[in-house]
């Protein structure tokens, strides 16, 4: 038997309003039965607290005295109190639902409340009454003809009983196609006429009372089903066809009593039960709290047999009644109580009928056919009017072709994070590498040959070009080294860091001799990678050969070669542009730092390339890190023993930040410290060239990046327990920024607002340096990748100034840094902007500027008094950019900062959750890992 829709169920639509006003979506019918006092009752003196003060309230009247905190008063779609009669329970209550289902319309009548409370006195008269009428009907429709089934159940302790067989083998429930959830094997008997009903019904009711003696028990603690089926023909609706039918049940539920197992049931086989019957109600009660509350989300209609029977009945095609019974007495106010709540919930839930028609096979394929039929006519001969169909048609169509591309878009930019995710993964094994290679030794990935990088990568210091960020700082190209040694490492090369140590080569190579990668792609991991630096970087390593075991290494190579190409470029106009924007303010501003792009001649009086830089980290330009690194506060205990692999050389030249409250050390703190940078200024003083003043930004960055990847080894030592549990550890610390932006983008620029704003307000009242908000402004505008270092920042900088504001201070290199050290800090940086306003502005910019910063030209002292008003406003982002725009000239940021942040890896692309789960790690290792 098949559904059918269309001309004909508007047919059956009409007939409904007959018997019913159809069906549609309507919420569940909620009728409370107040019974009287037993005489039980009565003989305990019990007092009777409920009163129905009309059609629909019912009324707490004992409220005052017990001062209760629920409420009085509920009201429903209707309320019968202890004189009311069955009959008209039905008659005004739950007729109409019960008598949908001669309309093709499925319907149930529940029957809901604590033991005793007149359940099953009532349904046995609804049961009774709805059968009278549905004959009633019958006998008034002659010319249909009507099929009566009848069959009924007993859920006790989750198994199904056939009470009208004898056989007490449970059944099972099970998922039709076509017919939904049904009861196998159940007995369905035919009706004959109402007696033949009454006989049957007193079959169910013995069988019922045979389990309940059994079990002595005089209350029913099962629920009981009893279903009626009726099918009627449909001829006069369909025509001559009487393979076509109506087809509804009506449903009458008889639920076990509402009280909790507790009270009635304690141990063993009575906890048992006792749980069975809540497990079933429980659900009940569940399904209806969820549907009252909507349809969103997963319903546990399958977590009992009784919801998993009814389901249809609650939240689907049935209308639905439900009769919840009260005791008046006092000493069942709780159950009362409890069952009104229930009420209440219930009467939120929406169902949504429709009539049943269903039509044999046969039927269903005539039907078919003729459908089919008059779609090729259409199609053969199409009408006039049709124009305007095609038109829609084509309308259609071009939505659907946009959707597509955007989806194509979406999908597209969803493989660009991915790869580009995958290309950081290897610029950060670079940079660790790079690491172990301070100095000499050109590691140059095998994939780079005869791209630009080799090629202009082999320019010294002093001939820097355009790409001079590209280049080698030994001067020696990158290509030769690698095609020396085994294909293994040449993926977590990074081409923007390939440095040489000046170690044994030998010596990197047994570093990084435990991964194997065989040009067929057939990747073998014996281990950990050895130049990872403890278990942090064995699953970095793990996670970035899982994403590219798949891809032969020479494909991938290629493909992030031009890959990183764009990324590069693309990142580089970024900041080219931002710093051109920013620098625009200043149209007659000569130096080309005001162009959009920087000439070649301007390029080359660059003095420090990026690989200039590092050299002059590795070499002597700042001494204090070669002299201070191993004595001062370099974390032997945390840090080093953590990053086995690091090799010495590099603790030395680049010292951990460590913001730890104890030991706000010099190194600790060198490239985020007001004060370190003014250090570093002093120890610079015998320096003539004021430029040798400002502390260079590669200090700056990898002190950033040293923070991070100590937050990260702090991270990583709370997540070496189980996943939900390192899951947490991160989540509580809220140390998970990067993996909250992968998740939710859309919320990251938000994000990015509210730190910015925190950060800018904690510089200005830990009297930060300067330059260091200048490096920070105009390096970190923004991109989800610099979460990471909004978040170790804002730490940082809280931190600072819960100390300062605790009076408490912080060590620095044996001085101690107080609020007031700080101060007189940003002072003496202050001096030395204002020393390099003459230096680097000509007079007529100078005058520009006064003019805007609202000094006046007569005044005295205007630079130290433009000077003083640079990042003084911690509330105005447009102070913020204008101030980092002056600083960013003096301490000459373009300069210094031309290469985008890819170059000094501080950029990373969050992980895709996809891919993320593609790895098969820790999702918070995962993402750790993925920074470095
Ligand atoms: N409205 C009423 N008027 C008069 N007597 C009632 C009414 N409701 C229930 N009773 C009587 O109260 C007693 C308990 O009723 P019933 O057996 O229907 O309760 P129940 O809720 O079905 O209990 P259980 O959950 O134990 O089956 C019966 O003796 C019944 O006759």
């Amino acid at each position: 038997m098949g559904a059918i829709g269309g001309e004909e169920l508007t047919k059956w639509e009409k007939m409904q309003g007959e018997v019913s006003s159809g069906g549609g979506e309507e919420k569940i019918l909620v009728l409370i039965r107040l019974r009287p006092l037993s005489e039980k009752e009565v003989a305990k003196n019990e007092v009777a607290d409920w009163e129905c003060i009309n059609e629909n309230t019912i009324l707490f009247r004992n409220s005052l005295q017990e001062r209760s905190m629920f409420p009085t008063a509920y009201t429903f779609d209707r309320v019968f109190g202890g004189d009311s009669q069955t009959r008209q329970v039905y008659e005004e209550g739950a007729k109409e639902i019960a008598l949908s289902v001669v309309g093709g319309i499925n319907s149930s009548i529940f029957a809901y409340g604590q033991t005793s409370s007149g359940k099953t006195y009532t349904m046995v008269g609804i049961t009774e009454y709805t059968v009278a009428d549905i004959y009633d009907y019958i006998h008034r429709h002659e010319e249909r003809a009507f099929v009566l089934k009848f069959c009924a159940m007993e859920i006790y302790n989750e198994a199904i009983r056939d009470l009208l067989s004898a056989d007490s083998t449970p059944l099972r429930v099970l998922d039709d196609p076509e017919k939904g959830t049904v009861v196998e094997k159940i007995t369905e008997e035919t009706l004959r006429d109402w007696a033949h009903l009454k006989e049957l019904l007193s079959i169910c009711e013995a069988q019922r009372r045979i389990g309940e003696t059994s079990l002595n028990e005089t209350s029913s603690r099962s629920h009981q089903i009893l279903r009626l089926t009726i099918e009627s023909s449909a001829r006069e609706f369909l025509g001559k066809d009487n393979s076509t039918k109506l087809s509804a049940s009506v449903n009458f539920v008889d639920l076990a009593g509402s009280e909790r197992a507790a009270q009635a049931l304690s141990v063993g086989a009575r906890l048992k039960e006792g749980c069975h019957i809540n497990r079933s109600l429980l659900t009940l009660s569940t399904v209806i709290r969820k549907l009252s509350k909507g349809r969103h989300g997963h319903v546990n209609y399958r977590d009992s047999k009784l919801t998993r029977i009814l389901q249809p009945c609650l939240g689907g095609n049935a209308r639905t009644a439900i009769i919840c019974t009260l005791s008046p007495a006092r000493s069942h106010v709780d159950q009362s109580r409890n069952t009104l709540l229930f009420a209440t919930c219930a009467k939120e839930v929406s169902t949504n009928a429709k009539v049943n028609v269903v039509m044999s096979d046969k039927a269903l394929v005539k039907h078919l056919q003729k459908e089919l039929a008059r779609l090729e006519s259409e199609l053969r001969t199409p009408a006039p009017s049709s124009t305007s169909d095609y038109a829609a048609l084509l309308r259609k169509k071009d939505l659907q072709i946009e959707k597509l591309e955007k989806e194509l878009r979406e999908q597209t930019k969803q493989r660009e994070l991915a790869e580009s995710r995958v290309q950081d993964l290897l610029l950060m094994v670079g940079n660790d590498e790079d690491s172990t290679e301070w100095g000499g030794i050109s590691n140059r990935p095998k994939w780079q040959e005869g791209n630009k990088w080799e090629d202009e990568c082999s320019v010294s210091d002093s001939s820097v070009t355009d790409d001079s960020h590209y280049q080698d700082i030994g001067g020696r190209k990158m290509g030769n080294s690698v095609n020396s040694r085994p294909s293994k490492i040449e993926f977590f090369n990074n081409p923007l860091t390939g440095r040489g140590t000046g170690e044994d080569p030998n010596e990197i190579c047994r570093e990084v001799r435990c991964i194997e990668m065989d040009e067929s792609g057939a990747d073998k991991i014996s281990e950990p990678l050895a130049f990872s630096t403890g278990n942090a970087e064995g699953m970095h390593s793990n996670v970035a050969i899982d994403e590219l075991e798949s891809t032969p290494p020479r494909q991938v190579t290629e493909t992030q070669s031009s890959m990183t190409n764009g990324i590069l470029e693309e990142r580089h106009q970024d900041v080219q542009m931002t710093i051109g924007s920013l620098v625009s303010r200043y149209p007659e501003d000569p130096s080309p730092w005001a162009q959009g792009n920087m000439s070649r001649c301007e390029s080359q009086k660059l003095n420090r390339s990026w690989s200039c830089r590092a050299t002059l980290m590795a070499g002597s330009s700042f001494p204090d890190f070669e002299t201070t690194g191993d004595s001062q506060n370099t974390p032997i205990e945390g840090f080093e023993k953590s990053f086995p692999g690091r090799p010495e050389g590099f603790q030395r030249m680049v010292p951990p930040l460590n913001y730890d409250a104890a030991r706000l050390s010099r190194n600790d703190s060198q490239s985020s410290m007001g004060s370190a940078f003014v250090d570093e200024l002093k120890a610079q003083k015998n320096k003539n060239s004021t430029d040798e003043d400002i502390p260079s930004i590669d200090t700056f960055v990898a002190g950033l990046k040293e923070m991070a990847k100590l937050e990260y080894e702090k991270q990583l030592a709370n997540c070496q327990g189980e996943e939900s549990k390192a899951e947490k550890n991160v989540k509580d610390v809220g140390l998970d920024p990067m993996l909250d932006t992968a998740e939710s983008p859309a919320t990251w620029n938000i994000e990015f607002g509210i730190k910015r704003k925190a950060i800018l307000e904690l510089w200005q009242s830990c009297n930060i340096s300067l330059v260091h908000r200048t490096y920070f402004f105009l390096l970190f505008k923004g991109d989800p990748t610099d979460s990471i270092y909004m978040e170790v920042e804002m730490r940082r900088l809280s931190f600072l100034k819960e100390a300062f504001s605790q009076g408490n201070h912080a060590v620095q290199g044996g001085q101690t840094l107080t609020l007031v050290s700080s101060l007189k800090a940003l002072r003496r940086e202050r001096d030395m902007l204002c020393r390099l306003m003459q230096k680097r502005f000509s007079e007529a910019e100078r005058n520009r500027l006064y003019q805007m910063w609202g000094i006046g030209l007569g005044s005295k002292r205007r630079r130290f008094q433009l000077v003083n008003r640079l990042w003084s406003n911690a509330h105005d982002i447009n102070h913020a950019t204008q101030s980092a725009s002056i600083v960013g000239k003096l301490i000459r940021f373009r300069e210094q900062g031309e290469a985008p942040k890819e170059m000094f890896g501080l950029s990373f692309v969050p992980a895709a959750p996809a891919s993320r789960r593609s790895l098969g790690r820790k999702r918070n290792n995962d993402h750790w890992a993925s920074l470095w």
